[in-house]
């Protein structure tokens, strides 16, 4: 099976980052955005079409916040070969690389994702430790701010859902929050990539207020989970996260939402449970294929849009 059916340790993952980098210079530039609390580099590739138009759009995908969902940063890894093997051949993905640049964030948790490879599989939040608590760990889905810690987070640091001690307290949280707010005026659109569940979200999970562009979100998600059921015969779930999945505060999406990015999304990626996190490598290819069709259906009505 190819390299990208399979999933990819830490040290792998890095390998590939520069060696993608390196083989396609013309098109990709590696960006140091920050690093995690133990010091790994936290690496951002953009992907850019060669035709150079003024005053481009981006679209950023993050992979990896939590660490268990191994699926996530398979998806970030086989959506750039897909890209840079398909430009100038698939339609889509050539009007889409010449229409935006492409912000991917292949492991936002590299030190969680590590962990999962050499100790607990089922280990979700970041490595950070706490001074009053010898539990290890916050939810940077958690620690952005977003109705920071209210009810749906945790303020003990022993829990899965443990806000952190305040807002982009945690390193990985601070750098894609510093890089958004840096980038405010071009990124139009923003992906974060989840699993288990098969669900298209968007804000807001923080309250269940609805956003004010809360009907074309609908729309587009429910327009892309129709193409997948149409394409691959698969179901998946869609809406605002608050009444789709649950109440939660401090999460990524919302706090992209709030910045001004008014396309923010969070895909929560294959299976329906029987699997989970522990989705199987067979299970790559559909999973990633069923991500891209939403990606390129958000991508085309989304980011048009002045
Ligand atoms: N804003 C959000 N959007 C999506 C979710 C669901 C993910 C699924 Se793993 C989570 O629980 O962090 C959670 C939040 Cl806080
Ligand atoms: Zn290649
Ligand atoms: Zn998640
Ligand atoms: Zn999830």
């Amino acid at each position: 099976t190819s390299y990208y059916e399979r999933y990819h340790s830490l040290g792998d993952i890095y390998y590939w980052i520069n060696k993608t980098a390196q083989e396609h210079s013309d098109m990709v530039k590696v960006i140091l955005i920050g690093s995690s609390y133990e010091k790994r580099p936290l690496y951002v590739l953009k992907l850019s079409g060669r035709q150079e138009r003024a005053e481009k759009r981006a679209m950023w995908i993050d992979c990896g916040i939590h660490a268990r969902e191994w699926i996530s940063p398979a998806f970030c890894l086989w959506f750039v070969q897909y890209s840079l093997n398909f430009y100038n051949q698939n339609n889509d993905i050539t009007e889409m690389l010449n229409s935006m640049d492409i912000y991917v964030l292949p492991v936002m948790n590299p030190d969680g994702y590590k962990y999962t490879w050499t100790t607990n599989r089922m280990w979700r939040k970041n490595r950070s430790s706490s001074k009053e608590s010898n539990c290890v760990g916050t939810d940077l889905n958690r620690n952005f701010d977003a109705n920071w810690c209210t009810k749906g987070a945790s303020n003990r640091p022993c829990d899965e859902i443990y806000c952190g001690q305040f807002p982009e307290s945690e390193p990985e949280a601070e750098a894609v929050a510093n890089f958004l707010r840096s980038h405010k005026n071009s990124v139009k659109l923003y992906l974060s990539i989840h699993s288990y569940g098969q669900m298209l979200l968007f804000p807001y999970s923080c309250s269940n207020e609805e956003v004010p562009n809360h009907a074309e979100l609908f729309e587009l998600a429910q327009e892309a989970a129709m193409k997948i059921r149409r394409h691959y015969r698969n179901n998946y779930k869609y809406g605002a996260s608050a009444k789709t999945i649950y109440l939660a505060p401090g999460g990524s999406d919302d706090w992209a939402y709030n910045l001004g990015i008014h396309y923010s999304f969070t895909f929560e990626l294959e299976d329906r449970g029987r699997y989970g996190f522990l989705l199987p490598p067979s299970f790559i290819s559909k999973a990633c294929n069923e991500a891209l069709l939403a990606v390129k259906s958000i991508a085309r009505r989304g980011a048009s849009n002045r």
